[in-house]
C-alpha cells in the first residue's frame, strides 16, 4: 500500500520526476517524461503495478532522511541493529536518456540489503520481458525499454516477474543502481558515470539555488519551494507542469482525481512570478518563449493549459486497472479543463509579463504583439460567463474572480503603453475597459448586506479567490469591502484553521459529489490579505500552521486535510509552493510576485 501522500520524496531531473517513499521505495515514475505513462504506479494501485524498493531487508521505514543541502539530491538513511546504511537518490539533469541512480552506501556495522524492481509500463498494466546483456538487465515492452545494471556489478535473479538482487553493505561499502530508460528501437544508451553524476548533479543544484535572492528569515522553506517550482519545470521548453502526479485525491475515496502534468497558464504564470521575485530570471524567459510558441495562432483558440511541450489535445481518460490512492477512483490521465474558458487566464498572463517586463526581463515584439492580441480577445469575451479559476464542471457562471482579473488585464496592458510610449496600444480602450470591469464588479459581484464579494454574480457563496483582490491592486486592502470580504472568508470558508476555496458541501458549486480538503494556496493568501489590512500577527500565525503542514522534507500537496492531519491532493503542487514564498515575501517586506 501506498503511503501517505507527505510521505514522498521528489527526485527529478528536470523533464521527470519520480516520488520515494520512507520505506525506500520509488512509488511513482513517468518516462521519458512528465506526463508519459507511469513505469512505476504503485502510488495508484498496489506493488504489482510497479515500483523499485532498495532498503534493508529487516528494516520497514527509514529512521531519518533529507535532501542534500540545497539540491535534489536525497538521502535516505536506516540504522539497523546491525549497522547503518544510507541509501543516495536522484536523476542526473540529463542530455540524453533519462537515469534514476540510486547509491547504497555502507555508514557503519554490516547491513543485508535488497533491490526489488518491478517495472510495470503504460501506468503499471504491462509486464516487460527481461533479458540479460553484459552485466545488464533490460526490460522490453512495446515502445519502453529500461537498462539496469550496478557498478561495480551484483548478482541478481528474477522471481514472480521483479528482478532482485540482495547483497551485504560495510562500511565504505559504495554501490551504485543505475536504471536508465530509452526507446525500445534505438541503440543502447550511453552509460553514465554514476559517482560522478553525483558530484555533478550536487553542483548543479547549488549552483541555482545560490541565485535566490531571499534572505528573510524563512530562507530553507523559501528555497525548498523554488528549487521544487524548477524540479516542476520541463526544460527542454520551459513549460511548466502544476505538479508531479495525476489522481492522488482531493477526498480520500473521493472522485475528486485529476491529472496535473501538464502546464496551466495561470498555475505557469504564478510559478513565474515567483521565480522572478526570487531573482530566476532565466526560467522567466523560457516559460514566456514557451508561451510565445504554444498560443501562437488565434488568440480565440488560446488554452488555459497545454501539454509541457505546448500540445494542445490532453484528452481525459479514465485508467480502469489502477485501484487508485488508498481506493479513490477514478485515476484519470489528459484533462478536460483544456477545453474550459477561464477568463482569469489572461490577466493572470498578462500581469506576468507585466512584472517580468518591470524586473528587466529582455523586451520581444512578438511578445506585445501576442499580449494586443489577448487584449483583443479578451475585450470581446469579458462579459461572458466561464468555468473560474476552480475550473467548475457544473454549468458556467460570472465568476467574480474571474472578472477581477480581466480588470488586471486591462490594467496591466494601459500602464505597459503609459510606461514604455514606444509600444503601440489603444490604451483609451483599455482604460475604459478597466473602468466598466470594476464598476460592474462592485455593483454585481458585492453583497451589500453581508458586507463581502461572492463567488459568482448574484450568488451568495463566497470563495477565496477574492482574498486576492486587494494583491492584484483591483481595491486598496484598506477598503471596507476588502476587509469584510477576509472576515467573511475567514467566518465561512474556514476548515480547521486553515481555508476551503469554496464550500464544496453546500449546492451545485462545482458539479461534483462529495468533499475536499483545506486548499493551502488560498490559506496562503489569507495571510497574505490579512498582513495587508494590517493584521500581521494572525497572518504570521497562520503562516507558521502552514509551514508545519509540510512534509518533513518542506514539500506540500494541494490541500490539507485538518481532520485527520495529512495532506491531500497532487504533489508537490507548484500553486501551494508559490502561495508560500509569496507570502513569505510578503511577512518580510518584500516585493511578492505581483505587478
Ligand atoms: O477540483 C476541480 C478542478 O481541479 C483541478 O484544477 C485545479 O488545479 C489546477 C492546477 O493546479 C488549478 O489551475 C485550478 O485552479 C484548480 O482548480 C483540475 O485540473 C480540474 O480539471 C478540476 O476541474
Amino acid at each position: 500500500m501506498a503511503g501517505r501522500i507527505e510521505d514522498y520524496a521528489l527526485i527529478g531531473d528536470l523533464q521527470t520526476a519520480a516520488l520515494v517513499g520512507r520505506d525506500g521505495s520509488v512509488d511513482w515514475l513517468c518516462l521519458p517524461r512528465f506526463d508519459s505513462a507511469a513505469c512505476f504506479a504503485a502510488l495508484l494501485g498496489d506493488e504489482s503495478n510497479g515500483r523499485w524498493r532498495i532498503a534493508p531487508q529487516q528494516a520497514v521505514e527509514c529512521t531519518e532522511r533529507s535532501y542534500r543541502g540545497d539540491t535534489l539530491v536525497l538521502d535516505t538513511v536506516w540504522r539497523t541493529p546491525t549497522g547503518t546504511v544510507k541509501v543516495t537518490d536522484f536523476m542526473p539533469q540529463r542530455d540524453r536518456a533519462p537515469d534514476l541512480i540510486r547509491i547504497v552506501e555502507g555508514v557503519s556495522g554490516q547491513v543485508d540489503m535488497r533491490s526489488e524492481l518491478a517495472l510495470r509500463f503504460d501506468y503499471g498494466g504491462v509486464v516487460p520481458w527481461m533479458r540479460r546483456t553484459d552485466h545488464h538487465r533490460v526490460a522490453v515492452a512495446g515502445p519502453d525499454a529500461v537498462w539496469l545494471r550496478t557498478e561495480p556489478p551484483l548478482p541478481m535473479y528474477g522471481k514472480d516477474m521483479r528482478t532482485y538482487s540482495d547483497f551485504t553493505v560495510e562500511e565504505g561499502d559504495r554501490i551504485a543502481f543505475v536504471m536508465t530508460w530509452h526507446p525500445s528501437h534505438a541503440t543502447r544508451p550511453r552509460r553514465v558515470a554514476p559517482f560522478t553524476a553525483l558530484e555533478q548533479s550536487l553542483e548543479d543544484w547549488e549552483k541555482w539555488s545560490a541565485q535566490c535572492c531571499y534572505q528573510g528569515p524563512w530562507r530553507s522553506a523559501v528555497l525548498r519551494s523554488m528549487i521544487t517550482l524548477k524540479a516542476l519545470t520541463y526544460a527542454p521548453s520551459g513549460g511548466i507542469a502544476a505538479a508531479a502526479t495525476t489522481s492522488l485525491p482531493e477526498e480520500i475515496g473521493g472522485v475528486r482525481n485529476w491529472d496535473y502534468r501538464y502546464c496551466w497558464l495561470r498555475d505557469a504564470a504564478l510559478t513565474l512570478n515567483a521565480l522572478v521575485s526570487g531573482g530566476f530570471l532565466t526560467e522567466a524567459q523560457a516559460w514566456r518563449d514557451w508561451l510565445l510558441r504554444a498560443v501562437a495562432g488565434d488568440p480565440a483558440d488560446l488554452q488555459i493549459m497545454y501539454g509541457i511541450a505546448g500540445e494542445r489535445r490532453l484528452t481525459e481518460f479514465e485508467v480502469s486497472w489502477l485501484a487508485g490512492y488508498e481506493g479513490s477512483t477514478p485515476v484519470r490521465v489528459g484533462n478536460a479543463a483544456a477545453g474550459q474558458l477561464q477568463l482569469d487566464v489572461y490577466g493572470e498572463v498578462l500581469d506576468s509579463f507585466f512584472l517580468a517586463r518591470n524586473s528587466g526581463l529582455r523586451d520581444e515584439p512578438h511578445a506585445w504583439n501576442l499580449q494586443r492580441s489577448l487584449m483583443e480577445f479578451l475585450e470581446s469575451k469579458w462579459r461572458d460567463p466561464d468555468e473560474g479559476i476552480w475550473e467548475v464542471r457544473g454549468p458556467r457562471r460570472h465568476f467574480v474572480h474571474s472578472k477581477v482579473m480581466a480588470w488586471v488585464a486591462a490594467d496591466r496592458a494601459a500602464r505597459t503603453v503609459e510606461a514604455h510610449p514606444k509600444l503601440r496600444g489603444n490604451a483609451d480602450r483599455w482604460r475604459s475597459m478597466r473602468a466598466q470591469v470594476h464598476a460592474e464588479v462592485c455593483e454585481k459581484g458585492y453583497d451589500a448586506e453581508r458586507n463581502t464579494f461572492t463567488q459568482s454574480y448574484g450568488s451568495a457563496e463566497l470563495d477565496a479567490a477574492t482574498l486576492l483582490i486587494p494583491q492584484v491592486g483591483f481595491l486598496p486592502p484598506t477598503d471596507h469591502r476588502v476587509v469584510g470580504t477576509v472576515d467573511a472568508v475567514q467566518r465561512e470558508l474556514d476548515h480547521g484553521g486553515f481555508v476551503r476555496r469554496y464550500s464544496p458541501g453546500t449546492g451545485d458549486v462545482d458539479g461534483l459529489p462529495g468533499s475536499e480538503g483545506a486548499f493551502l494556496a488560498c490559506s496562503f493568501w489569507l495571510a497574505d490579505a490579512l498582513h495587508s489590512i494590517g493584521r500581521t500577527g494572525e497572518a504570521r500565525a497562520l503562516f507558521e500552521r502552514l509551514l508545519a503542514v509540510r512534509s518533513d522534507l518542506g514539500l506540500l500537496a494541494e490541500e490539507w486535510d485538518p481532520v485527520a492531519g495529512r495532506q491531500l491532493g497532487n504533489y508537490p503542487q507548484a500553486f501551494s509552493h508559490v502561495g508560500l514564498i509569496n507570502t513569505a515575501f510578503a511577512l518580510t517586506g518584500l516585493r511578492g510576485g505581483r505587478g
